[in-house]
């Protein structure tokens, strides 16, 4: 057996988790799972549809993105991933989707703002979105240079990633992760019902205001603060 059979079986396992909860249809997203001691991570191969996945198609890449075990090729969002894992050393797990809601916010090149108390709970800011690309960047290496893109807005806005755990790219879609890849997926059932709630609130009214700043505070901290389940 494989040395890297776990990272496999909990990558398959994760991205098997995006179409039942209805992230992704046909091969519109994918999932990796780190071992930083093995200085690796499994990801989810290219083009290949969710129906046909098993745990033994996973493949195995290094922080570089260089493929090490596995016959198929690797996700084409691949060097996103391997540029988050060597910068952000506390994450385990990393999520690209093209969920409708979150995709559709990410494609407007706006953030969600934080409007109620389901946001909160997860977090204390709006969801960022990073701008485009420029053209030079993007006739470059359009997945490596998102990984920076991504990295570049979190300093630039002084975004803590283990507080803030996704982020949506402009013009293209979302990215979330976490201390594991079952994390990470929640992270993205989270955001899409976030983004549609979000969108739904400006449709029945284009002023609604955000949360208060009390609330904000309340609900995060019912849920991330030391008396918390995750807190403790
Ligand atoms: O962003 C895109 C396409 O727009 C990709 O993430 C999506 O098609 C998934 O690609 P892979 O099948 O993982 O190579």
């Amino acid at each position: 057996m494989s040395k890297y059979h776990h990272i496999k079986q909990i990558a398959y396992e994760a991205n098997m988790q995006l179409p039942k909860l209805g992230l992704v249809l046909f091969t519109f997203g994918n999932v990796s799972t780190a071992d930083r001691e093995l200085g690796v991570f499994a990801i989810k191969p290219s083009g290949v549809p969710y129906k046909d996945l098993t745990p033994e198609k996973m493949v195995i890449v290094n922080f570089d993105g260089e493929v090490i075990e596995g016959t198929l090729r690797p996700s084409s969002d691949t060097l996103t991933h391997a540029v988050l894992y060597k910068h952000w050393e506390a994450i385990n797990g990393i999520v690209h989707t093209h969920s409708t809601y979150a995709t559709a916010w990410a494609q407007s090149q706006r953030d969600i703002p934080i409007f109620g108390t389901t946001h909160a709970d997860h977090l204390t800011t709006d969801v960022p979105c990073a701008p485009p690309m420029s053209d030079e960047l993007i006739e470059g290496n359009y997945e490596y240079q998102t990984g920076f893109q991504i990295l570049n807005h979190f300093q630039e806005n002084g975004l803590d990633y283990k507080e803030v755990e996704m982020i949506l790219v402009g013009s293209h879609a979302p990215f979330t992760w976490g201390k594991t890849a079952d994390k990470a997926v929640y992270n993205s059932a989270v955001l899409e019902a976030v983004a549609q709630m979000a969108y739904l609130t400006e449709q029945i009214n284009p002023s609604a205001p955000r949360l208060k700043d009390a609330l904000v505070n309340k609900h995060y901290q019912r849920k991330h603060g030391p008396d918390s389940y995750y807190g403790q």
